[in-house]
């Protein structure tokens, strides 16, 4: 088939290459033209694992990158990959994806034949329908349900192993309302499904699949909170919490998964997408009661390790290494990371902060260029009166003779992943 894809970020490209790999032809749509570029020379524009292979090997053949909207007239469908942020109160800002529905439905107006408009970005309930398809009909000149259907089809991946959670789902969810709509979209998915060893195909309403996905991150990110609260009652009776949490994880019913206890969930899209429910769900008129406490409980962990750190000493003045800028390990993602409600608690204290992660500095510094920054775990620790680990990045297990050179080794650990021993003063936040 004939694919578009507007937006080249982490899901538009992710799609976009492994749609090419199932046998699609793909073009993808951004007004950024150095990604454009990049996209054209064979290079993926964003870092995530097997996407170089898969950019290059595909690249000038089956997909290429366009600033030109006019080139969706060539394609059956078109997949919207745009930014969905937050408002300052949490709404969604739909401000980008209304922009993009607007180019897309003007380069619509002179396609001949039917097209398909999917919602591939997170959007709240009603979106699609209610904003996305008026401003496609008003723009193209098109009619709902006759020249041109909406789908969605929310997307499930993690940064880090973006192209391996696509071309492996756990399901796919189809959301239509017209049986020609469901139709291509099962046409696009039939490969994916048939390489991916059949995984559940969940055929829906497109309301009900924009709502899959924020029950889906809102499940995830109040699992993880719930797993905090047991973890921070464990903590006040000196029980292990890791032994609680991984004894329940063996009951089926609650599973494994996500119970990693520590200092919260960060991210570009838990905090976003909790933050947005919960908005949608008071503007229908009703509370959520279990997604508000999951916030304040992510929102306390930070506070609590700064408390438990504070049990050890002043951060007035004192040198303070913190190991950890990424929202979670495998990435240089630092958007919504645990670190920055850390260290701004930290400079507000008038402490000493020196940052290390194994790749996101560079990321971190463009935020906090004020503070320092080291270029191993080491060289952080070095003379630091006390650490703070907010990334469960593996090689912090290694650490060892490193801990020797702090001034005052106190080590203050959000994620239990240093290696407890003899000459640090360890303090778990959980
Ligand atoms: N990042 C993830 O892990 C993930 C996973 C699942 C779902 N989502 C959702 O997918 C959506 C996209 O997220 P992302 O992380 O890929 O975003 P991103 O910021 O990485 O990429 C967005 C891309 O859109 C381009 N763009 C902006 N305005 C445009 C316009 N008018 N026309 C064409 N291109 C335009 C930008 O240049 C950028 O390349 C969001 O709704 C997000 O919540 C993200
Ligand atoms: O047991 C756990 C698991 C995760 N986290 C934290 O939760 C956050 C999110 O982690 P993860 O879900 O692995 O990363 P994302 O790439 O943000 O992926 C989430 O958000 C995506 C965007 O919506 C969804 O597509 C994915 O399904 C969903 O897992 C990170 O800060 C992790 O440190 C914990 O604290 N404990």
């Amino acid at each position: 088939m004939q694919l578009s894809i507007v937006g080249s970020g982490y899901v538009g490209t992710t799609i976009a290459a492994c749609f090419a790999e199932v046998g699609h032809d793909v073009v993808n749509v951004d007004i950024d033209e150095d990604i454009v570029a990049t996209l054209n020379d064979g290079d993926a524009p964003i870092h995530e694992p097997g996407l170089d292979d898969l950019v290059a090997e595909h690249a000038g053949d089956r997909l290429r990158a366009t600033t030109d909207y006019g080139a969706v007239r060539d394609t059956d469908a078109t997949f919207l990959a745009l930014p969905t942020p937050s408002e300052d109160d949490g709404h969604i800002d739909l401000s980008i994806m209304k922009a993009g529905a607007r180019s897309l439905g003007a380069a619509l107006a002179e396609k001949d034949g039917h097209h398909l408009v999917v919602t591939k970005s997170t959007v709240v309930p009603t979106t699609t329908e209610e904003v996305i398809a008026p401003i496609l009909e008003e723009e193209s000149g098109k009619t709902l349900g006759e020249d041109v259907d909406v789908g969605m089809n929310p997307e499930f991946l993690r940064e880090g192993s973006a192209v391996e959670d696509f071309l492996s789902p756990d399901k796919v969810v189809l959301g239509s309302e017209t049986e020609r709509a469901a139709e291509t979209l099962r046409d696009v998915f039939d490969p994916l499904v048939a390489r991916a060893d059949d995984p559940p195909v969940v055929e829906t309403g497109v309301a009900e699949a924009e709502m899959i996905k924020y029950a889906n991150n809102g499940f995830l990110a109040a699992k993880i909170s719930l797993a905090n609260d047991i973890a921070n009652i464990c903590k006040e009776y000196g029980i292990d919490s890791e032994e609680v949490l991984s004894a329940i994880g063996l009951d089926h019913r609650i599973g494994s998964a996500f119970l990693g206890a520590g200092v919260g969930w960060g991210g570009s899209c838990f905090p976003k997408d909790v933050a947005a429910i919960i908005a949608a769900a008071r503007d229908v008129g009703y509370d959520p009661a279990m997604l508000e406490a999951a916030v304040e409980v992510n929102d306390r962990q930070p506070v609590r390790l700064l408390g438990r750190l504070r049990e050890h000493l002043d951060p007035d003045g004192a040198r303070v290494a913190v190991l950890g800028l990424a929202f979670k390990p495998g990435t240089d993602d630092v958007r919504n990371s645990r670190a920055i409600p850390l260290v701004e608690a930290l400079l507000d204290a008038n402490a000493d902060v020196v940052g290390y992660d194994p790749v996101a500095t560079e990321n971190f510094r463009e935020k906090y260029p004020e503070i320092e920054y080291a270029d191993s775990a080491g060289e952080a620790l070095y003379g630091a009166d006390a650490a703070l680990v907010v990334t469960d990045w593996p090689a912090f297990a290694d650490l060892d003779a490193e801990f020797d050179a702090m001034a005052t080794p106190v080590v203050v650990d959000g994620r239990r992943i240093v290696t407890r021993r003899e000459g640090i003063v360890y303090e778990s936040l959980v």
